[in-house]
């Protein structure tokens, strides 16, 4: 028994050097076999374990060191990208596809016009919205209202807190290890709930719409069905149902995320005076800051935006560095704006640091160039309105405000940011009384 034991230990420790660098050996090698002669490099760093990759170091890093900027800085490298995701969204498309829905997108968020009439009806959501939290317990879900309405005119209610939930799975699945079989999270988002649901909710929306043939058109999937291409072909429903499908990822997690970091970074800078007590009318007048603390809200949830994103290189040149072909490249925004020879300072909460442009460059909190994001607008305009009407009407604070911090699978306090609201009452000598709902 022991020399079993000891054989099977044997060829375990033997095999660990193998195991090290079989990623270098099958990927590594063959490239500088073919590359002989043209001399191009490879970037530099070690390619991890087979099939697992970093993904122990990463999660080493992420979950247990907490200290996420560590792996990634050890990793600096950089360059420009051109990334794919998915099949047929806009994330994915390109060339004349891609100006189609970019154009549909744009013209729908990004412009004076809708952003006007957008401005209207989501304030009218916000002020109703804050005004019943007041005095509770809350996070803040109220993005995601905001973006079912526009989106595919879905009212507020209990069937829209049910498919808020089913997001929140699906992306929990989708950013969980790829493993995909029975009884991993992968699996269960993908195969077993939240995709599912999702798309017989999505797919139903789009069925009672063709029936109703375009009797109210004012939503993004109704627009999405209209649009035509050059030889008047409408989008299939497939590609209808992908892009409303990654609007919704794109635009809600991300808007939720910046308003609540910006909401909960502003009030632990103003609560560092103070000792426990509630936000005051004074505390309230510091808040000179809404569009500057909106930068920094949008910067801190800019981490999560490129985990997950794959970026797969169609032969390019990277610096110089050469990748190969279907190898994928992540840009680590979040380093950007973490880099104190971009930011004087960057992890402090300071909005005076938007009194100076950026260097050029350096704040990509929507990305740049071809892929910029497509709802921008959309989203400093939510956020801008959040955070006037938070700031002008109400007091809140933390309900944990030593809660830790998490990076996986987005980074937020382990209670996902309870804040405690409640309302200012004005008087006529202006916000100094306070009282509650
Ligand atoms: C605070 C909120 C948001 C942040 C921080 C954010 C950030 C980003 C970033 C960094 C990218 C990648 C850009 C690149 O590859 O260069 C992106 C892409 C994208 N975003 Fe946003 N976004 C936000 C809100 C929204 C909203 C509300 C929408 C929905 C209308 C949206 C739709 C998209 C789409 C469709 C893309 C992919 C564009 C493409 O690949 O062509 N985003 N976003």
């Amino acid at each position: 028994m022991e020399i079993i034991i000891g054989v099977w230990l044997a060829l375990f420790l033997g095999s660990l050097p193998l195991l090290w660098w079989w990623n270098r050996l099958w990927y590594v090698t063959p490239f500088k076999v073919r590359q002989s002669t043209t001399g191009s490099t490879l970037p530099p760093g070690h390619m991890g374990l087979p099939f697992f990759g970093e993904m122990l170091n990463f999660l080493w890093y992420f979950k247990i060191l907490r200290c996420p900027d560590d792996f990634i800085n050890a990793k600096r490298r950089n360059g420009q990208i051109l990334d794919i995701v998915g099949p047929n969204s806009l994330v994915s498309v390109h060339g004349k596809s891609d100006s189609r829905l970019r154009s549909f997108v744009s013209n729908s968020f990004n412009r004076p016009d809708p952003l006007q009439r957008i401005a209207l009806h989501v304030q009218l959501r916000m002020v109703a919205a804050l005004q019943s939290w007041a005095q509770k317990v809350m996070h803040i879900l109220l993005m995601f209202e905001n973006i079912g309405k526009l989106f595919v005119s879905f009212e507020p209610g209990p069937h829209l807190n049910n498919m808020d939930k089913l997001f929140a799975g699906l992306v929990h699945g989708v950013r969980a290890y790829p493993l995909n079989f029975p009884g991993t999270s992968h699996h269960h988002a993908l195969q077993v709930v939240s995709l599912k649901k999702l798309v017989a909710i999505f797919l139903g929306e789009l069925e009672k719409k063709k029936k109703e043939n375009g009797v109210e058109m004012n939503d993004l999937m109704d627009g999405l069905m209209q649009i035509r291409d050059e030889e008047d072909n409408k989008l299939s429903d497939q590609e209808v149902l992908d892009n409303i499908f990654s609007l919704v990822i794109a635009g809600y997690e991300s808007t939720s995320l910046a308003s609540m970091w910006a909401v909960a970074e502003e009030d632990m800078v103003v609560s560092k005076n103070k000792s426990g007590d509630f936000i005051t009318s004074e505390d309230v007048s510091k808040m000179k800051y809404t569009n500057k603390t909106l930068g920094i809200g949008i910067m801190l949830v800019n981490h999560d935006q490129n985990i997950e994103s794959r970026f797969r290189l169609a032969q390019s040149m990277f610096i110089c560095y050469k990748i190969p072909k279907d190898w994928k490249i992540i840009v680590w925004l979040r380093y950007l704006h973490t880099n104190p020879e971009n930011f004087e300072d960057p992890m402090c909460f300071n909005p005076d640091r938007w009194n100076e442009p950026p260097r050029p460059g350096a704040f990509q909190a929507f990305g740049s160039g071809l892929r910029t994001c497509a709802g921008n607008m959309l989203a400093r305009t939510q956020l801008a309105l959040f955070l006037h009407h938070l700031s002008i009407g109400y007091k809140w604070e933390l309900f944990n405000p030593n809660a830790e911090m998490v990076y996986l699978p987005h980074p937020t306090l382990v209670d996902e940011v309870e804040i405690i609201f409640s309302k200012i009452y004005k008087t006529l000598v202006g916000y100094c009384v306070y009282g509650f709902d």
